[in-house]
């Protein structure tokens, strides 16, 4: 099991690496950046774990060797938001990043499961998709927008009304796109079922949409979730090569290009957007199926959904459109 970082040197770039090389699930980590990528890599080489690293820059063709024979690639490379930006203000810097990613990746290794981490998801998941079907490549039971803080945080902001002692046990599908109002979260369906005051359903609700906020606005000015993501990043990374190694019954949210996906077509006609996030069934060959959560939705959700649903559209057609009418990617 081949995993690749690309933006490894970064924010998110270096914890999750460090969590993918303690990790026995991997047994080659290639570390790919425009920068940093030799102190990464010779700094985690010293941990007394199975995978063996390698590192590399743009120079010498190095996105290429990183990517030759991956199995998995998980994608944190680009710009993070200032206090006062939105997601969307970093579209003209990362889409490009992102599209020459996924370039390499059509190339180099096209069966490879890909992993967006890269903001806004709800575009540049777009992107990787059109990219590789313009190379001829693409499968979308590969693509995967990570969505995953998400879902921790709302596991994480819920256990103040539940008290639960551990949080990651409540299981809480979040739907969607990431991006603020984009982000609806379903505690309607929280397994175990959650008892939330109605007073504090909508607060709960917005902490979650803009919980990436309260991170920016804390570090002030120097960027937004890098630990918690690198930790959620980590979190759906293992899920995917669990399930690819094998492992049934593993369910995570995930923005998906849904009518390449089983059970996808009628939940995207019902949505009117390709991208969205739904709990997705994950096996040997990735997305194996997309589970249709609509119809036990609240009343509440409903209302949240059809402003997500707005919302979305308008990023997914930037995404596509940079791809289809840009002159090409390198
Ligand atoms: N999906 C999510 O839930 C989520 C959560 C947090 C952050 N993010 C996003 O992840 C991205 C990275 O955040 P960060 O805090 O790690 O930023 P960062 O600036 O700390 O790190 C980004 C890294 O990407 C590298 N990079 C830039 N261009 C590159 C290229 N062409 N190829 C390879 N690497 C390149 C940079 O050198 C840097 O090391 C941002 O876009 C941020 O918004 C997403
Ligand atoms: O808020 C951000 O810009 C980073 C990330 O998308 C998050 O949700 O923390």
């Amino acid at each position: 099991m081949k995993a690749v970082v690309c933006g490894a040197s970064g924010g998110i770039g270096q914890p999750l690496s460090l969590l993918l090389k303690a990790s026995p699930l991997i047994d080659e980590l290639a570390l790919f950046d425009v920068v940093g990528t030799p102190g990464v890599t010779a700094d985690l080489s010293h941990i007394s774990s199975v995978a063996k690293v390698t590192g590399y820059l743009k120079e010498d063709d190095g996105l290429r060797k990183a990517l030759t024979g991956a199995d998995v690639v998980v994608i944190p490379a680009g710009v993070p938001r200032k206090p006062g930006m939105t997601r969307d203000d970093l579209f003209n810097i990362n889409a490009g990043i992102v599209r020459d990613l996924i370039t390499g990746v059509a190339e180099t290794c096209p069966k490879a499961f890909i992993l967006v981490i890269s903001n806004p998801v709800n575009s540049t998941v777009p992107i990787a998709a059109e990219v590789m079907k313009k190379a001829g490549v693409f499968d979308p039971k590969r693509l995967f927008g990570v969505t995953t803080l998400d879902v921790v945080r709302a596991e994480t902001f819920v256990q103040e009304i539940t008290e639960e002692k551990d949080p990651s046990k409540t299981v809480i599908p979040v739907i969607g796109g990431h991006s603020g109002e984009t982000i609806v979260p379903l505690f309607s369906m929280a397994k175990p079922a959650v008892d939330i005051p109605a007073d504090k359903l909508g607060p709960l609700v917005k902490r979650v949409q803009f919980g990436g906020d309260e991170v920016v606005q804390a570090k002030g000015g120097a960027g937004s979730a890098t630990l918690s993501m690198a930790y959620a990043g980590y979190r759906f990374t293992r899920s995917v090569i669990k399930a690819v190694k094998g492992e049934k019954g593993i369910i995570e949210p995930s923005y998906v290009y849904l009518p390449g996906v089983e059970g996808g077509d009628a939940i995207a006609k019902e949505v009117g957007v390709d991208f969205f996030s739904v709990p997705i069934e994950l096996g040997p060959s990735g997305a194996e199926s997309a589970q249709n959560v609509l119809s036990s939705v609240s009343s509440e959700e409903k209302q949240l959904l059809e402003v997500c649903k707005r919302d979305l559209k308008g990023s997914i057609d930037k995404g596509v459109g940079f791809v289809t009418t840009s002159p090409g990617a390198k």
